[in-house]
């Protein structure tokens, strides 16, 4: 059971059971982060999809590891056009590591998020980043810190937290919280099945000016334009990106027609849908 109160798939209880018993780092990191929100805005203006490639070398849901060295990836997904990257730091159901998270944030020029499951304040001192994932779904609960503290705790380190939700009721609590960057994962943690139509019935309730991401299951094209549609600011992609020609496969999400992300509030009057 977790704090939205459902049983999860057994693969994800096991990731969590792994990540409460990790350790934290030695020291607590300051950091000096790269503005996501900047860094959305300016691919829009370029005439890019934002999008944020994540390094994943492998998953509960994917057969395999990638090979390939981290870095050459990273670099890859940013000549394609890439907005920002997620890299995976987990390491036990992920392939994952905080030292490939370093040298790849040395290597890039654009932000960096740290994609792991954080469920205590020491644990946000393993590594530095740009950007923090705290996934809502799994804080407020038994040996976990609350939301609102790992937020404020990870804000007073200068990382950008991005709170992942997936429900309703989620949401409201990144919001409550005074989140500036929410992910609406398309993926359910309980069940581990994909529906894009999870982004398209909670968008309209994230007010505009949060930075709204789409998280999981776009991969084609018309998966873009159909979450830049619903409202997303920015499109995170994992998997169709890692298979196959990483360079390829971001420009090809990229440079797909765009549309301008939809006004997300239906009872609004303004013209402008730029952020
Ligand atoms: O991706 C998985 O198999 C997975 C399994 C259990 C917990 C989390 C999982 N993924 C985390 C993610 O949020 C995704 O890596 C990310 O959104 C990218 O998704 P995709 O583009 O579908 O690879």
């Amino acid at each position: 059971m977790n704090a939205s109160g459902e049983e999860l798939a057994p693969e994800v209880r096991s990731i969590l059971d792994a990540a409460r018993g990790r350790s934290g780092g030695e020291n607590r990191v300051a950091v000096d982060p790269q503005s996501f929100p900047d860094a959305v805005d300016a691919a829009a203006a370029d005439g890019r999809v934002p999008v944020v490639a994540e390094v994943k070398p492998t998953s509960p849901t994917t057969d395999g590891e990638r090979d390939g060295d981290p870095v050459e990836l990273a670099e890859g997904m940013v000549a394609g056009g890439a907005t920002a990257l997620s890299v995976l730091t987990e390491p036990d159901f992920f392939g994952g590591s905080t030292a490939r998270l370093e040298r790849i944030r040395a290597a890039v020029d654009v932000p960096v998020l740290r994609k792991d499951f954080v469920v205590r304040e020491a644990q946000l001192d393993a590594v530095a980043a740009d950007l923090v994932l705290l996934i809502a779904r799994f804080l407020d609960a038994e040996d976990t810190d609350s939301l609102a503290d790992l937020h404020d705790a990870a804000i007073g380190r200068g990382f950008q937290p991005l709170v992942e939700v997936h429900t309703r009721a989620e949401l409201e609590r990144a919001l409550d919280v005074g989140a500036g960057i929410i992910g609406i994962n398309n993926r359910d943690l309980a069940k581990l099945e994909v529906d894009l139509g999870t982004f398209e019935r909670l968008a309209s309730d994230v007010p505009d000016d949060v930075t709204l991401v789409a998280e999981s299951g776009i991969a084609t094209e018309a998966n873009v334009r159909r979450m830049r549609e619903a409202g997303a600011d920015a499109l995170l992609i994992g998997t169709a990106i890692m298979n196959g020609d990483v360079q390829t496969n971001t420009e090809r999400l990229t440079t797909a027609t765009d549309v301008r992300p939809a006004d997300r509030r239906a009872d609004t009057t303004t013209e402008s849908t730029t952020r």
